[in-house]
């Protein structure tokens, strides 16, 4: 076969599908995740995607969104976000999101991890920004990679006063949480001058390329496990940095990504459990049961595989539904996770969980 009949566009494609062929050095950057999400869905025989509830969801997500105007503008009014555009916001998004991870408890609402700040208690997602906030409001420079890693300074009772809780549950995974900070103090530190600018400055303006840049040079980031004999990538901190960084800046400044749209879902405990309630993910009867009972599911099980990988691709169908409702929308993956993560806050204050959110103690999500 000549090379003028060869159709380059298939061949890239079963390339890209099976990873094999000669890498295209001026190929733009991608993460492959949403490539490995779709993997893991047409493989998976324990989650389903369900494209009618997602045509569904998609008129009901798509018009609460535009009644909203859900925009990048919500993460900043949020009361406990960084509000500044500037580089202490990078510092502040960059400790956020290295410790962005397994806060669920099986202690009551009364007994679990929480920290009061401002005469408000907060759990979950939200105790770390109150416990990083009210750091630094007692001149614990918590968001400075140089204090991260100097051992006179920043010792493990400094770090137990800035994460300390209102009960007597420790932060979860405190000891891992340290081990994130030192290691990605030494790594700044030795490749990016102590500064997070620098290493933001690295990727040239691609979002694809500070999320691959992170997984590459920094081990806590490198979200990835086997399914099916394949590597995938989730990439859930990693990615979630750059949203919070282009949502934090409204796309502008350290937030100006030319390939922003390439973020995916993050494969977190909390959406899943939102498409779950849509209809858009389905669970076998063992794996729904093993939820409903609240039992731990281990770190790259199959069925915590799936549940991660479906709920990726299941986004982007829900995505590629609401466009289809709302061409000139001004919708992405991120905008529409961030929605139904805050959708299932709403849901879990008015306590009506239909199901559980699974469990999987690990320092990926
Ligand atoms: N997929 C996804 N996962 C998210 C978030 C957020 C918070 N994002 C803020 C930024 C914009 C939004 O408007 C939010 O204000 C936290 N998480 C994850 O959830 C879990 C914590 O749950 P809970 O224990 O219930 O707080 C944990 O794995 C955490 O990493 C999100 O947006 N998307």
């Amino acid at each position: 076969m000549s090379d003028d009949e060869v159709d380059h566009e298939l061949l890239d494609l079963l390339r890209a599908r099976f990873g094999i062929g000669p890498a295209n050095p001026n190929a733009p950057p991608d993460t492959k995740v949403l490539q490995n999400a779709e993997f893991i869905c047409d493989n998976s025989t324990d989650v389903a995607l369900n494209m009618q509830y997602t045509k569904l969801a998609a008129i009901a997500v798509g018009e609460e969104m535009q009644k909203r105007e859900y925009s990048t503008k919500v993460w900043s009014e949020h009361e406990l976000h960084p509000k500044s555009k500037d580089e202490s916001t990078v510092k502040f998004i960059f400790t956020m999101d290295l410790l962005n991870f397994s806060f669920w408890s099986d202690r009551s609402e009364e007994d679990r991890f929480s920290v009061t700040y401002k005469d408000k208690k907060w759990t979950g997602y939200f105790s770390l920004v109150a416990a990083l906030q009210r750091a630094l409001d007692e001149d614990i420079p918590i968001t400075s990679p140089e204090f991260w890693v100097d051992e006179e300074k920043c010792t493990d009772e400094v770090l137990k006063k800035a994460f300390r809780s209102d009960t007597d549950e420790e932060m979860p995974m405190f000891e891992e949480r340290v081990q994130c900070l030192r290691e990605a103090g030494l790594i700044l530190e030795e490749e990016f001058d102590s500064s997070i600018t620098t290493l933001i400055e690295n990727a040239k303006g691609s979002a694809a390329g500070l999320v691959n840049l992170l997984a590459e040079r920094f081990p806590c980031f490198r979200d990835e496990a086997t399914f099916e004999r394949k590597k995938v990538r989730f990439l859930k901190r990693a990615q979630i940095f750059v949203a919070d960084l282009w949502a934090a800046f409204e796309g502008e400044g350290y937030g100006d990504f030319n390939d922003i749209d390439k973020i995916t879902m993050f494969a977190d405990y909390r959406v899943p459990q939102m498409l779950h309630t849509l209809g858009v993910i389905a669970y076998c009867p063992p794996l729904e049961a093993r939820m409903r009972r609240q039992e731990l599911i281990e770190p790259g099980h199959p069925w915590e595989l799936q549940i991660r990988g479906c709920s990726i691709w299941a986004i982007e169908q829900l995505r590629r539904e609401i466009v289809k409702l709302q061409p000139d929308a001004k919708i992405n993956a991120i905008l529409i996770d961030f929605f139904l993560y805050d959708l299932a806050k709403e849901k879990e204050k008015t306590g009506d969980e239909a199901i559980p959110h699974h469990r999987t103690r690990s320092i990926w999500y």
